[in-house]
């Protein structure tokens, strides 16, 4: 765990009474999860309650929802990150998704902004045939490379809680923060700071009721 990630860290995310045995043995000294309580369905390192980047979205149009842009909000931590955020909406042209803190996706996008007289795909947010062309072709791949990660999320989620199963069927502990800790990591030299957050969502998807 680098500095700058551990500088990250809060304790925001919410604690629950459940208490968790860590394996801390093999973890770095410089910072220790204090003892015994885990926070819920959350996770124990560093970096788990930092905000996303709350860059806004570039967008040439008006948010489809009227709700908060979360995009600035503590929005990956703890509940929220899997629960809200939702896409809302698509701004006309540039096609930009806005996320707001609660909604419907509708995934439609207004005609308002299009040039007169166009044929705007409200479907896709082009403004011309060709684009809306090209858009639903890149989208169908996309709905792949999401189903796929949807199914690999399943995946890894059961063979973590069969992992945790077994370590504590054997006498071991619940979790392995060394071991997290370099999954965090990776994520993290992978993806940036994004990608810390990608990790312990992961994480906790994989704790589920052990
Ligand atoms: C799956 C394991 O158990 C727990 C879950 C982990 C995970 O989801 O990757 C990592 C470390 C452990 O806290 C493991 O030790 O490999």
């Amino acid at each position: 765990m680098t500095a700058d990630v551990m500088a990250q860290s809060t304790d925001a995310d919410s604690p629950t009474a459940q208490p968790a045995r860590h394996s801390t043995a093999q973890a770095p000294a410089a910072r220790q999860t204090p003892g015994a309580s885990e926070p819920a369905g959350g996770s124990p390192l560093p970096g788990a309650t930092r905000p996303t980047s709350g860059r806004p979205l570039p967008s040439a149009g008006q948010p489809a929802s009227s709700g908060p842009d979360t995009t600035a909000d503590p929005a990956v931590t703890g509940d929220s990150a899997a629960g809200t955020g939702q896409v809302t909406g698509v701004g006309p042209a540039a096609g930009a998704i806005l996320a707001a803190g609660s909604g419907q996706a509708t995934g439609m996008a207004s005609a308002a902004g299009s040039p007169a007289g166009s044929a705007a795909d409200e479907y896709t947010g082009a403004a011309k045939p060709l684009a809306a062309g090209e858009i639903r072709a890149m989208r169908e791949r996309i709905d792949e490379i999401d189903q796929a990660i949807i199914d690999l999320w399943q995946e890894r989620s059961r063979l973590s809680q069969a992992v945790g199963k077994t370590r504590m069927a054997s006498g071991g502990t619940r979790l392995v923060l060394a071991r997290e800790r370099e999954i965090v990591d990776r994520f993290r030299a992978a993806l940036g700071p994004d990608g810390t957050q990608v990790a312990l969502l992961l994480l906790r998807s994989g704790r589920g009721p052990l």
